[in-house]
């Protein structure tokens, strides 16, 4: 099986007839941690999605570990962060049960949870400081404490990369730094990361490598551009489309060499 986590060869995207990935060539390669940069409604959450096989490619072909996403068995090497805060969905459950379900892609049909499970799920919510609302109802949670669990679920799984979607966005400074902080010790343990970023903050000295994504295109793919213009300043708030009319990123003005 192939150790490269992701490999997109001319990866197109379309929703209704209109491109959204318009050729996109990315490889993921182990210990690697990828920032997908953008402004808003450049494609970074499609291609994300379209790397995990959530959304069909409508041209070109993806790989998860070497195999199409719909053939790949091995889900568990895969933690996803996704961008929805909504967790837990309509049915009550609590913060723990909501860590815990990270650990299903590990276990067989018929095994059950075994002390090793228990182990890596306390781990977790110790690991996002969520440990004192193990039995909260999650919708009792604000959006932050929210984005913790849906990052929680992922470290539960233990798995060798970590996909996510703006796991900063709408935390806090001390939720970032502690995101930073948990990230800089998996990088350390050799996992791999892809993450979907506005503003790197505090994960900027974690990032090996900044893919900028323009109109559905890699306009950048090398070291982290350094953000620049109004976007880049402290408190800027972040626009999404469903929210407001597209607005400039802080790298829309970014024309960097790549390298
Ligand atoms: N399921 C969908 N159906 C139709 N259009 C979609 C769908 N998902 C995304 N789009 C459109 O595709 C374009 C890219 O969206 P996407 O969410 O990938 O951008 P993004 O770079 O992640 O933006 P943001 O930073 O605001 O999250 C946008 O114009 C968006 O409206």
């Amino acid at each position: 099986m192939s150790e490269t986590a992701f490999a997109m060869t001319d990866g197109r995207v379309s929703f209704d007839g209109k491109p959204v990935l318009r050729g996109i060539d990315l490889t993921v390669c182990p210990g690697e941690v990828v920032a997908l940069l953008g402004a808003n409604g450049s494609g970074k959450s499609t291609l994300v999605r379209a790397l995990l096989g959530l959304t069909p490619l409508s041209g070109g072909t993806t790989l998860v570990y070497g195999s199409p996403p719909g053939k790949f068995r091995d889900w568990w090497r895969i933690g996803y962060v996704p961008q929805r805060l909504h967790v837990g969905g309509g049915v009550p459950a609590t913060v723990r049960e909501v860590v815990a379900s990270g650990r299903i892609a590990r276990q067989s049909r018929l095994r059950r949870t075994s002390p090793a499970d228990r182990a890596a799920v306390a781990h977790a919510l110790e690991a996002v400081r969520l440990a004192d609302r193990a039995n909260d109802p999650v919708q009792s949670l604000s959006g932050g404490q929210q984005q913790r669990v849906l990052i929680a679920r992922a470290l539960a799984g233990e798995p060798d990369t970590y996909v996510m979607d703006e796991p900063t966005a709408g935390v806090d400074a001390g939720t970032q730094q502690l995101l930073a902080d948990t990230l800089a010790g998996l990088v350390l343990d050799g996992k791999t990361v892809v993450l979907v970023a506005h503003e790197l903050g505090p994960l900027e000295p974690i990032i090996t490598r900044g893919v900028v994504i323009r109109e559905g295109r890699v306009a950048h793919d090398g070291r982290p551009p350094r953000p620049e213009g109004d976007c880049a300043r402290p408190g800027h708030e972040h626009q999404h489309p469903h929210a407001a009319a597209p607005a400039a990123g802080p790298l829309t003005g970014w024309q960097g060499d790549a390298s």
